[in-house]
């Protein structure tokens, strides 16, 4: 099966005064029909840079990006126009037109469309009510809150019936509820309408919550890239540890001391393991977090592990854990 985004070698330089800035330093990947893909990154990691190359709204200095079979760089503008149409793209601060109502918001893409008035009001209330908003169909965009503007911004990208959907920031001005809400949203409409989903954003959360797959984007290079639940489990590069760790509130109590994280599947029996391991080898531990995920429906538990000052014990335990076939990384060097 051919990828429906496939991005080779893409590079993309800004001028700036005299400066030359290097924002996208060659990034591969293979995105697929019906994946959710998450795009992650500090801030000025590149992140709406790459995005903004997937539909030519920014041209890159060098690279190929391949939609649905389709090259970019080698279609004419009327070509690269109709192919857009594929792409639909929603933002963090929803752009919507401020004087229509939600209603002719949704309209709007079909109207610029040719679609017949009848029929496109028909289908936008269609979309509505998928989004959960008919009833604020003749509301103005002022009267809606963060979450049912992002709505609206959703059913009107999709009466545009996109391949691929763009998720820029999306739900980075919402409360963690109505990000939950809307990430649900955004599944559903993944699976009812295979719609490929690729997601920007800088929270880890996020791509929890609902990405299949996720590339880490860091100073402008692929840090790391594959199955959500691979990279929790065992992330292998520094850019990756990082981001999983910074949600940890415990961070703190971890500084300065010897602590590993341990990820396990939840219906694995992990109590024992530590248990047992606390027997052998007869030192307490400290659980200072413990946390159960679902991503992308498999249950993921993880718990770090404050270890005992004595290094010979604590690399007795380490060895114990992995010998029970946990994922097992010591965290010093990455915490604070
Ligand atoms: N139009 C532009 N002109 C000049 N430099 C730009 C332009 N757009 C982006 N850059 C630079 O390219 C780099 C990547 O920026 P980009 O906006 O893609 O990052 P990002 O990961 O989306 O960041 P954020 O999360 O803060 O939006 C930054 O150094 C930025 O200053």
């Amino acid at each position: 099966m051919e990828p429906i985004i496939k991005i080779e070698h893409l590079d993309k330089w800004f001028k700036v005064k005299d400066m030359d800035v290097h924002a996208l330093d060659d990034i591969s990947l293979d995105i697929y029909k019906g994946e959710i893909y998450g795009i992650i990154g500090m801030s000025g990691a590149g992140k709406s840079t790459l995005v903004r190359c997937l539909n030519f709204l920014e041209r890159p200095t060098s690279g190929d990006v391949i939609v649905d079979g389709k090259n970019l760089a080698k279609l004419s503008n009327k070509e690269l126009r109709a192919t857009r149409k594929d792409i639909g793209m929603i933002f963090q601060h929803f752009n919507l037109l401020m004087q229509r109502n939600v209603l002719d918001n949704v309209c709007f893409p079909m109207e610029l469309a040719g679609v017949k008035k009848k029929d496109a009001r028909e289908k936008a209330l269609e979309y509505l009510k998928i989004v959960g908003l008919e009833e604020k169909a003749k509301a103005y965009p002022a009267q809606l809150s963060g979450g049912q503007k992002q709505r609206v911004a959703i059913a009107r990208v999709l009466a545009s019936d996109p391949k691929i959907l763009l998720c820029d920031e999306a739900t980075s001005a919402l409360d963690p509820q109505t990000t939950k809400s809307i990430l649900q949203l955004l599944k559903e409409i993944n699976q009812k309408y295979g719609i490929t989903i690729v997601i920007i954003t800088h929270e880890m959360a996020v791509v929890q919550e609902i990405c299949s797959h996720v590339a880490i984007i860091d100073h402008g290079k692929l840090a790391e890239h594959g199955l959500v639940s691979d990279i929790f489990t065992a992330p292998k590069s520094k850019e990756a540890k990082k981001l999983i760790y910074q949600g940890y509130e415990h961070v703190k109590e971890m500084k300065g001391k010897r602590c590993v994280r341990i990820v396990f599947s939840e219906n694995s029996s992990f109590e024992p393991v530590i248990g047992n391991m606390v027997l052998t080898c007869k030192a307490p531990v400290n659980i200072l977090y413990a946390h159960t995920t679902d991503l992308d429906g498999v249950a993921k538990g993880e718990m770090i592990l404050q270890l005992p000052e004595d290094r010979i014990i604590g690399d007795q335990m380490i060895e114990y854990l992995k010998k029970a076939k946990l994922a097992v990384e010591v965290l010093e060097d990455y915490v604070g």
